[in-house]
């Protein structure tokens, strides 16, 4: 698939400067968001769409988010990333939740290699080795298998030197659309 159907997933702030939250006047944002996930998947190389602009991944608009920035690659997905002080757990050591967070939103991108909507069940961690701020890591994931609606997946995260620092392992559960429908305030039972 081309570039160009990438882009038409693009979720990125909109011209109009729409605001995704869950505040009142944004379940229109929400629809149309959920609407975008209901199209095929891409499946070119390079760079792919945030889940929104204010993931806590992704998103470019969050200012307390990871601001990942994920490409496609040959077996799966690949981000490159240095945590910074806001993620700071003991001194100059980032915070293990957030290392978890890197890794559970870089396994949300496999979806869209994948094409199914599917969110975490589970997510193991391995703390190989601190992982430090402002440094440099790779992070790498990819699918391992997929049985029935569940989607086994595994990444690891390395150094410059090649030094495994952490892997994770977690399992995806494929949901219809309608499950997203639960962030929406007017449709919450
Ligand atoms: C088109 C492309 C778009 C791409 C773009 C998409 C963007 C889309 C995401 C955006 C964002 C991402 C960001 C990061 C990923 C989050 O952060 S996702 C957010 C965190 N996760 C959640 O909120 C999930 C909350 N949990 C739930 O809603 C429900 O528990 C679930 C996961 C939907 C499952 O509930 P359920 O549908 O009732 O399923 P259930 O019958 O319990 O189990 C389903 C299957 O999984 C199995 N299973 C359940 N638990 C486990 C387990 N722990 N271990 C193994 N198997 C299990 C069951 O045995 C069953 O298997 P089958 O019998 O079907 O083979």
């Amino acid at each position: 698939m081309s570039d160009a159907v990438i882009s038409d997933y693009d979720t990125e702030p909109s011209a109009a400067g729409g605001e995704m939250g869950l505040d009142g006047g944004t379940a229109s944002t929400l629809d149309a968001w959920i609407q975008s996930m209901s199209r095929p998947t891409p499946t070119a190389m390079g760079r792919l769409p945030s889940h929104s602009p204010t993931c806590a991944g992704c998103g470019k608009e969050n200012p307390a988010g990871l601001a990942l920035e994920v490409d496609a690659t040959e077996y799966g997905v690949r981000a490159v990333h240095r945590f910074d002080h806001r993620q700071e757990g003991a001194p100059g050591i980032t915070h293990g939740g957030l290392v978890a967070a890197a890794f559970d939103d870089l396994f949300g991108f496999l979806l869209y290699r994948v094409g199914e909507l599917a969110v975490t069940r589970s997510l193991t961690v391995e703390y190989l080795r601190p992982v430090l701020l402002g440094v440099r890591y790779e992070f790498t994931a990819r699918v391992r298998d997929q049985a029935g609606r569940r989607l086994h997946v595994d990444a690891a995260a390395s150094d410059e030197g090649g030094r495994q620092v952490a892997s994770a392992h977690a399992t995806f559960v494929i949901v219809d659309v309608e499950h997203f429908e639960q962030g929406i305030p007017a449709k919450r039972s």
